[in-house]
């Protein structure tokens, strides 16, 4: 008999309905994957609301939803699970993903290529139609219950090759493009999670448009819905429009100088 650590998923239950906006039909077919036990692969930017929507659609499946931030050092062990000793006993942990399994919650596996190789390995068997997870130092082998839902996300923008997806990996997935929203539908998602008035929304959102279009001048990547955001609430807390602008987005974009000075002009042109 294996002794276990018991958690309470229902603290992974979102209780009050995320603010969602949807860019289009990525909600139906979310909800769709999910009816037919496929995955999900969420690809786009960083801050462009993919965090966002896995809340939304937990919510509405009433689903458990446990996030992790892949990294480099992320093991399969970090993922299904591990031995504890606890009081000179060994203890069975479960890691994330065998939690979201058994509890027919959705696991979200952010940045999943940051992850070691080995380790998004272990996804595969998955998310085929075996839909089961080897457990090896338990000698269990899980099978997937129909609620149970993964999803990844990756940033195809700053990839190098050494870490895109495999195609056998990403050929197992139903694949969501995200971007940033049409400037209309990004001023009203700013409003709404800033509080601001329609004025300073519609500014900031030309503000990150300018800094995305200096992508072809080296910036690795343009301000995100989430920076723009960020830099409002310094501007509700007192700071000025530039200096708000300066700290809260281009500063956190790149330490380049003349990039800098270029997004200096920018912000100047618009306060
Ligand atoms: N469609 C949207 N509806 C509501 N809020 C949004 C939307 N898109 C972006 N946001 C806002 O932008 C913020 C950042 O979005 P989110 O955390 O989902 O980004 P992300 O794509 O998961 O980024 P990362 O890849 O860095 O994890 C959210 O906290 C929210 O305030």
């Amino acid at each position: 008999m294996t002794n276990t650590l018991e958690y309470n998923i229902d603290e992974h239950l979102i209780e009050k309905e995320p603010f969602y906006m949807a860019q289009s039909n990525e909600v139906e077919i979310g909800l769709t994957a999910q009816a037919n036990q496929l995955p999900l692969l969420l690809k786009g930017p960083t801050g462009c609301g993919k965090t966002r929507f896995m809340q939304y659609l937990a919510w509405r499946l009433k689903s458990p939803l446990i996030t992790v931030s892949c990294h480099d050092d992320l093991s399969t062990s970090d993922l299904v699970g591990r031995y504890l000793v606890k009081a000179s006993e060994a203890v069975w942990q479960d890691g994330p993903l065998t939690l979201a399994l058994r509890a027919g919650g959705i696991c979200y596996l952010d940045e999943i290529v940051e992850a070691r190789k080995d380790t998004t390995v272990v996804i595969h068997p998955l998310t085929d139609d075996r839909r089961e997870l080897p457990v090896e130092k338990l000698g269990k082998l899980y099978k997937a219950p129909d609620d149970f839902m993964l999803a990844v996300s990756y940033n195809p923008g700053y990839q190098s090759v050494t870490k895109d997806l495999k195609p056998s990996t990403r050929q197992r997935f139903v694949s969501l493009n995200f971007d940033y929203p049409d400037p209309e539908l990004e001023a009203e998602i700013v409003g709404r999670e800033s509080g601001c008035d329609p004025g300073l929304s519609r500014k900031m959102v030309k503000l990150a448009a300018m800094t995305r279009s200096l992508k072809e001048s080296g910036l690795p990547e343009g301000a995100s819905t989430r920076l723009i955001i960020q830099a409002v609430k310094l501007m509700q807390g007192g700071i000025c429009a530039v200096d708000a602008c300066r700290a809260g987005v281009i500063e956190s974009l790149t330490d380049d100088p003349e990039l800098l000075e270029a997004m200096d002009d920018m912000i100047t042109s618009l306060f």
